[in-house]
């Protein structure tokens, strides 16, 4: 499959800072799975931005779903924006609503009607081991519960593109890896998937997948591992 993302010379700095991304330049497949990996401060959230839309790049081009943001308007941006699904380091629930209505969202902004929300939405919080915690609002979750909410809300409308920034932060192993299962099978049905993360478990578990290494603002190559598009983990 062809690339779904495509970074060209890609640089990224906030307000009048040094680069906090310099020379970005890779192509991720349609249908692969991504981890990104690297020191803390190493720009891994940054890149993520740029994937989700929330930063643009300051130098550099970057094609998504085959088509060339720079050129792409404004008004653009909310219909590429509901292709990607994104797990927040912070998660971003929305505190008044319940679990139950977080995990909804995606699929109620769809259009999508009330008795076809219901089982899906049940089944993936069965499936992060929320199902008796669906009523509960978010403040009242523990950290990693609501870590869980915020990756099914991410999943549920199975989008193109799925962006996780260290989606297994907050979890034991036993339900980070149940987690990656849940990525695999999203991944499986056609979903990219980008997981950014310091978890070396992911990385020993993630067999398939394909590691971008991030250190000080640039993809690194230091083991020759790394090709365009990257090589697979061992
Ligand atoms: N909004 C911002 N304004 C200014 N500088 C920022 C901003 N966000 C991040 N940075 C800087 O950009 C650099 C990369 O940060 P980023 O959060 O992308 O790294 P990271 O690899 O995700 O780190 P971590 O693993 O600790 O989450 C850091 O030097 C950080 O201080």
């Amino acid at each position: 499959m062809g690339p779904i993302v495509e970074f060209d010379s890609v640089g990224l700095r906030y307000g009048t800072g040094a680069e906090v991304l310099r020379d970005l330049d890779c192509r991720l497949s349609a249908g692969g799975f991504y981890l990104l990996m690297g020191p803390s401060g190493a720009g891994k959230t940054s890149l993520l931005k740029l994937l989700y839309l929330a930063q643009r790049p300051t130098r550099g081009r970057i094609s998504l779903f085959g088509e060339d943001l720079t050129e792409a308007p404004r008004e653009a941006m909310p219909a590429f924006r509901r292709r990607i699904g994104v797990v927040f380091q912070d998660f971003r629930l929305i505190p008044h609503l319940s679990a139950f209505d977080n995990v909804a969202l995606p699929l109620r902004v769809a259009g999508r009607r009330d008795a076809e929300i219901e089982g899906p939405v049940r089944e993936l919080l069965a499936w992060v081991g929320l199902a008796d915690r669906a009523s509960a609002r978010p403040p009242t979750l523990s950290g990693g519960e609501q870590q869980r909410v915020a990756i099914a809300r991410a999943v549920i409308g199975q989008p193109e593109l799925l962006v996780a920034d260290e989606p297994t932060g907050n979890v034991d192993a036993d339900m980070a890896a149940r987690l990656l299962h849940l990525f695999q099978e999203l991944n499986r049905l056609g979903t990219t998937i980008v997981v950014a993360t310091h978890d070396v478990g992911l990385l020993a578990a993630a067999r398939g997948a394909q590691l971008l290494r991030l250190e000080q603002g640039q993809l690194v190559d230091r083991t020759g591992a790394l090709r365009n598009p990257p090589a697979r983990v061992m």
